[in-house]
C-alpha cells in the first residue's frame, strides 16, 4: 500500500508534537515480490507508544525518490522512519539518499567501525561488510535494550537528524524498534479507545459519522473501516481521544443513532483465551446465550474430545475438515480441549477430501482456517472411499478422525460417540463429538463465540458439497417487492429439516 496518509484530525498540542512518517524503501516492495509488513508493525506500535503517524510512503531504490521523500518527511514530522536499503548491496541506498537530502557527506563512522569487527570479524573498509559503517556525517548512534533478553543491542540504531535509519528484514526491524520504543513514546500520549461493529453500508451511515465529526472531531478521531468479508459486521468504526469523557460523549452519540445497526458482543478474536471462553459456556458462566439442554450437550462433547485425546496420541488424530460448519465449530472445540490438556496446538492434523468441484469460497475459506489455528492439512482428492484408501497408505500413523457428522445427516442415526468405520472401509475410529447437536445449536455456538464461517452460508447455502450438487437452499429464498430474488443467511432457517433443501 503506497501513499496511506491519515485522515485524522483533531489532537492535543501535546500529541501533535508526536508524530511520525515511515518512508518503506524498496523496489521488491513496489513490483509486489515482498509484502510490507514492516509499516503494520511500525504504525500498530506508534499508535500504541502515543506516536501519530500521518503517512506511509513507498519509494523505489533510487536516490532522488529517496532524498525527496526525506527532505519532505522530514520537515514535516517529529519522526521519520524508514525500512530498508542499508544492506552492503549497489541498490541499497538509503543513507546516500539521506546524506544528500541534507546536504552531507557519507563517511566511516568509527563506532560503527567497531562493531563491523566484532560481528564481521573485520574492519577493512574495502570489505563490502563495511559499506554499512558509510553513514551521513552528522549521524548518531542509538544503541537499544531488549526487554526479553535484558540485554544491550549489538548493532546500533543510526540516525540522522529526525530520521531513524531501520533495517528492511522485518525480524531485525522489529527487534530493533521493540528495544528503543522508549525513545519514541510520548509522555502525555495517553489515549482512549473505543471500537464500534455495525451491521450496516458505509454509505447509509456516512451522515451520521459525518455529523459526529462535527460535534467531536476536534477531540476525537474518528476512523471508518467498511469490511467486505466478515460474518458479522460490515462496518469496524474506532474512536480514539485524548479525553474519556469526550470519547465517552462520543461514543453515546454513535450508541444512539446506529443502535438498529450495532453488532453487539462480538469478539474480534475469538482464538483468544478459547479454551476459556468455551468450557466457560458449559460452567454456565455465559448461560444466559445458551439453554441449559445445550449447556448438557457441550460439556458432553468436550468430554468425548478429551476421551479421544486420552485414548490416542496427537499424532494418531485427524480432524476431518471440509470448511462447512459443522467442522467449523467442530475445529473450535478441537483447540479449546487440546489448549486446556496441552497447552499448544502446533501439532494438530486435519484431512480435507477434495471432492467433485469444490467452491473457491471453500477452498480460500479453509486456507485462511489452516492459517488461524495454525493447523497441518492433508489434502487428498478423489471420492471419500478412494481418498481414505489412499490416505491410510500414505500416513498410516492416523487411527483416529474427529468428524463433524450430525445425526441428522444422512445415514448417520446409527452413529455413536465412537463408531469405527463400516465393513470395506479402511480402519478408522470415527469420533463424533456433536452427534446430538441441532442445526440451531450449531448456529447459535458458531456465532455467539463469533468464529468465523465460509461466506457461502451467508448468501442462502446451508449446506455445502460440491459445486455441481449444491444449491442456495429455496427455503432461505425471498423475494423484495420489485420481484428481485436474495437469499437469507443459513444461520436464520428455522425449519431445520430444510437443512438440506440446497443439495441433490
Ligand atoms: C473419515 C471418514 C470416514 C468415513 N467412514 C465411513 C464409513 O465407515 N461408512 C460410511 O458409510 N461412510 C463413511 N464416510 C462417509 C460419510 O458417512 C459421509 O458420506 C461423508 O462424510 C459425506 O457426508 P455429508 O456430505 O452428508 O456430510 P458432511 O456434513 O459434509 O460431513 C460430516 C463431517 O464429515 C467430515 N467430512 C465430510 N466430508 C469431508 C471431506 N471431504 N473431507 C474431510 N472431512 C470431511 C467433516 O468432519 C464433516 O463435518 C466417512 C467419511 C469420512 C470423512
Ligand atoms: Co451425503
Ligand atoms: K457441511
Ligand atoms: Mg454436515
Amino acid at each position: 500500500m503506497a501513499n496511506v496518509e491519515n485522515s485524522s484530525n483533531g489532537f492535543s498540542k501535546s500529541t501533535n508534537q508526536f508524530t511520525a512518517g515511515i518512508i518503506v524503501i524498496g523496489d521488491e516492495i513496489l513490483k509486489g515480490q515482498t509484502m510490507d509488513t514492516n509499516s503494520a508493525f511500525l504504525t500498530k506500535k506508534l499508535f500504541h507508544l502515543g506516536v501519530k503517524v500521518k503517512k506511509i510512503s513507498v519509494v523505489p531504490d533510487e536516490l532522488n525518490a529517496i532524498s525527496d521523500e526525506i527532505t519532505a518527511f522530514s520537515s514535516k514530522f517529529n519522526f521519520v522512519i524508514t525500512s530498508g536499503g542499508i544492506g552492503p548491496t549497489h541498490d541499497d541506498l538509503t543513507f546516500e539518499g539521506i546524506a544528500k537530502a541534507f546536504d552531507e557527506k557519507l563517511y566511516p563512522h568509527p563506532e560503527i567501525i567497531n562493531v563491523c569487527k566484532k560481528f564481521f570479524g573485520t574492519d577493512d573498509l574495502k570489505n563490502p561488510k563495511l559499506k554499512i559503517a558509510y553513514v551521513p556525517e552528522s549521524a548518531k548512534l542509538l544503541f537499544g535494550y531488549d526487554k526479553i533478553s535484558q540485554k544491550d543491542l549489538q548493532f546500533p540504531l543510526v540516525v540522522i537528524k529526525n530520521v531513524y535509519v531501520f533495517p528492511g528484514v522485518p525480524h531485525l526491524m522489529e527487534k530493533s524498534f521493540q528495544a528503543l520504543e522508549d525513545h519514541f513514546r510520548n509522555p502525555d500520549g495517553k489515549s482512549f479507545n473505543s471500537t464500534i461493529y455495525l451491521d450496516e453500508n458505509e454509505y447509509s451511515i456516512t451522515h451520521i459519522i459525518n455529523e459526529a465529526n462535527q460535534k467531536f472531531g476536534s477531540n476525537v478521531a474518528l476512523g471508518s473501516y467498511p469490511k467486505f468479508h466478515n460474518n458479522y459486521y460490515k462496518v469496524c468504526l474506532t474512536l480514539e481521544s485524548p479525553s474519556k469523557d469526550d470519547l465517552d460523549n462520543c461514543m453515546t452519540f454513535f450508541l444512539k443513532k446506529l443502535q438498529h445497526c450495532l453488532v453487539t458482543d462480538y469478539d474480534r478474536d475469538p482464538i483468544l483465551n478459547a479454551s476459556d471462553k468455551v468450557y466457560n459456556i458449559c460452567q454456565r458462566i455465559v448461560s444466559h446465550k445458551f439453554d441449559a439442554e445445550f449447556c448438557e450437550k457441550l460439556s458432553n462433547s468436550l468430554k468425548i474430545l478429551e476421551k479421544c485425546f486420552n485414548s490416542y496420541k496427537l499424532d494418531e488424530i485427524c480432524v476431518g475438515f471440509n470448511g462447512g460448519k459443522d467442522c467449523t465449530a467442530l475445529l473450535h472445540l478441537v483447540y479449546a480441549v487440546i489448549i486446556k490438556t496441552r497447552g499448544d496446538v502446533s501439532e494438530l492434523n486435519c484431512l480435507y477430501i477434495r471432492r467433485g468441484q469444490p467452491f473457491p469460497e471453500v477452498e480460500h475459506f479453509i486456507k485462511k482456517t489452516v492459517k488461524k489455528y495454525n493447523i497441518k492439512l492433508h489434502t487428498v482428492t478423489g471420492r471419500i472411499k478412494d481418498a481414505l484408501i489412499s490416505f491410510k497408505s500414505v500416513k498410516p500413523n492416523f487411527k483416529a478422525v474427529i468428524m463433524g457428522t450430525r445425526l441428522t445427516d444422512p445415514h448417520s442415526s446409527h452413529l455413536q460417540d465412537f463408531s469405527p468405520t463400516d465393513e470395506g472401509w479402511p480402519e478408522y475410529m470415527r469420533v463424533h463429538p456433536i452427534l446430538h447437536w441441532t442445526y440451531g445449536e450449531l448456529w447459535s455456538f458458531i456465532r455467539n463465540l463469533s468464529l468465523p464461517y465460509c461466506s457461502l452460508y451467508d448468501v442462502g447455502y446451508s449446506s455445502l458439497g460440491s459445486m455441481e450438487n449444491t444449491h442456495p437452499n429455496p427455503s432461505l429464498q425471498r423475494t423484495d417487492s420489485k420481484g428481485n430474488i436474495s437469499y437469507n443467511k443459513a444461520y436464520t432457517l428455522t425449519d431445520f429439516t430444510f437443512e438440506r433443501s440446497g443439495r441433490n
